[in-house]
């Protein structure tokens, strides 16, 4: 290994990810020399503001406004600005000058990763994204590397730590969703708008990244149906401890075969999810993520650990340039992106799920006939049924569990108890995890 060789890294973005990157390539810039083969020169540092005050004391002699002239004197662009504009605009503009780029945009990926992929191929550069989902946790490389060889059947799991955090704090300490979203950026976790967070669009982005790659097929990000937690309350939260569960957000990818035609197609989707009390996704607590991967010949795999966080999502970021640096080093072509497969996108009202939901209906006799008669109308099997009598005592609660039933078929069986007359109001359609990790 030649150390003496230097090569030129921008970062784009000095917040949370950003400072904590520029810190340890700055502090461990020896260990990296040796590990990657050349010394990683940190050359400036693109921000909005250069007098900003940071969380981290960096040399402001780095910092600079000016994000395309450092980009076109860069081996290396580390791109940590977050959003679609301009970190576009930056990262072609890197990708197409010969510079690899290591990013943690899910967004950018999510909304632009085909035509980005296309021009790395092209000039020959590469694109590393390691810490875009699971933060911190190795997720990206396992399924690009690692499991190239097999067959992943699905992949489902917890991909964002603010949701989490909050659902956690909502369990554990009867906290608000507003007062655990706050601490949660207060902590790094949340994006710049966190509505990308609570209503779903980061777990969102995230799945269409990881089933993208899993099933070898572009699966753009506007297929993959969405639900956040906005619309979870403290009673959905009680009633689901009651029923011996805890409410998570879920990505679910998975591969499914028609049974009548063989056809396979890919499904992913994003919702909160009861997921039992004795369930591993059960125990990942406050900004941590887990990923399940199931593959044919592998087997059952679980990835756990820190999702968010700045100094966490460093460590992703950074294992990305000592290997992008090594490459470089060393020549020869990196990763390609393969979605040979290209498989077709399940319709979201195909998907077959179990529910839970829960009703506000009136406390008299025949109301249970009613609702009983809408489930069968609509083809849904009703697997358990539980009635209470409300604290106000005007009226009953009646929560009922389904067995597999499709989106389609439950939104319409949810339409149609809405305008029944026995029902005063539908409190809440939960879907539930299943067998093993299955949902
Ligand atoms: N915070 C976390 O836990 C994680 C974040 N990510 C991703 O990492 C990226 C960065 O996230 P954070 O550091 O949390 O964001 P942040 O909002 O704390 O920092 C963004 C930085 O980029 C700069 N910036 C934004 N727009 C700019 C522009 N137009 N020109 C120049 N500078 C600009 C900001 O001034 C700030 O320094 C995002 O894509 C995010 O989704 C990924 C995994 C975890
Ligand atoms: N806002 C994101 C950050 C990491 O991707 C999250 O909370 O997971
Ligand atoms: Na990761």
């Amino acid at each position: 290994m030649n150390e003496s060789r230097t090569v030129k890294v921008a970062l784009l973005g000095a917040g949370s990810v950003g400072s904590q990157v520029a810190r340890l390539l700055l502090e461990q810039s020896e260990a990296f020399a040796q590990r990657a083969g050349a010394r990683l020169e940190l050359v400036g540092i693109a921000v909005r503001n250069v007098d900003a005050a940071r969380d981290v004391d960096l040399p402001t002699e780095l910092f600079t406004t000016d994000a395309e002239r450092l980009i076109l004197g860069a081996d290396f662009v580390i791109e940590l600005m977050g959003g679609i504009h301009p970190a576009l605009e930056l990262v072609t503009l890197a990708l197409a000058s010969g510079a690899d780029v290591v990013t943690a945009n899910k967004a950018l990926l999510a909304h632009h990763g085909p035509e980005l992929f296309e021009i790395a191929e092209r000039v020959g550069a590469q694109l590393y994204y390691e810490a875009a989902v699971g933060g911190a946790i190795p997720i990206i490389r396992p399924l690009r590397e690692n499991l190239a060889g097999d067959r992943i059947e699905r992949v489902l799991g917890i991909v964002n730590g603010t949701t989490n955090y909050i659902l956690d704090r909502m369990h554990t300490e009867k906290d608000t969703l507003e007062e655990s979203l706050r601490i949660a950026t207060d902590l790094g976790y949340a994006e710049a708008d966190p509505t990308a967070d609570i209503e779903g669009f980061d777990a969102q982005q995230k799945a269409a990244i990881l089933a993208s790659i899993a099933f070898h097929t572009e699966v753009p990000v506007t297929t993959v149906s969405r639900e956040g937690i906005t619309g979870i309350s403290a009673g959905q939260i009680a009633d689901a401890e009651r029923g011996g569960h805890v409410v998570k957000l879920l990505a679910i990818c998975e591969r499914v075969t028609d049974p009548d035609t063989g056809i396979e197609a890919v499904s992913a989707r994003v919702h909160p999810t009861l997921v039992p009390a004795d369930h591993p996704l059960a125990s990942v607590h406050g900004g941590n993520n887990a990923i399940f991967v199931e593959s044919a010949a592998a087997g059952p795999l679980m990835f756990y650990g820190a999702g968010a966080g700045g100094v966490q999502t460093a460590s992703a970021v950074l294992g990305d340039l000592v290997s992008a640096a090594r490459r470089h080093v060393a020549g020869g072509p990196g990763l390609g992106e393969s979605m040979d497969a290209d498989l077709p996108i399940v319709a979201p009202e195909q998907v077959s799920t179990r529910y839970q939901i829960a009703l506000d209906v009136a406390d008299e006799p025949g109301v249970l006939a009613q609702v009983a008669q809408q489930f069968a109308e609509h083809n849904v099997s009703v697997a358990t049924a539980e009635q209470s009598v409300a604290t106000d005592g005007g009226h009953a609660v009646l929560v009922i569990g389904t067995h597999t039933a499709t989106e389609g078929a439950l939104q319409q069986l949810v339409q149609a108890l809405a305008e029944t007359s026995a029902v005063k109001r539908v409190t809440g359609v939960l879907r539930v995890l299943g067998e093993g990790v299955r949902a």
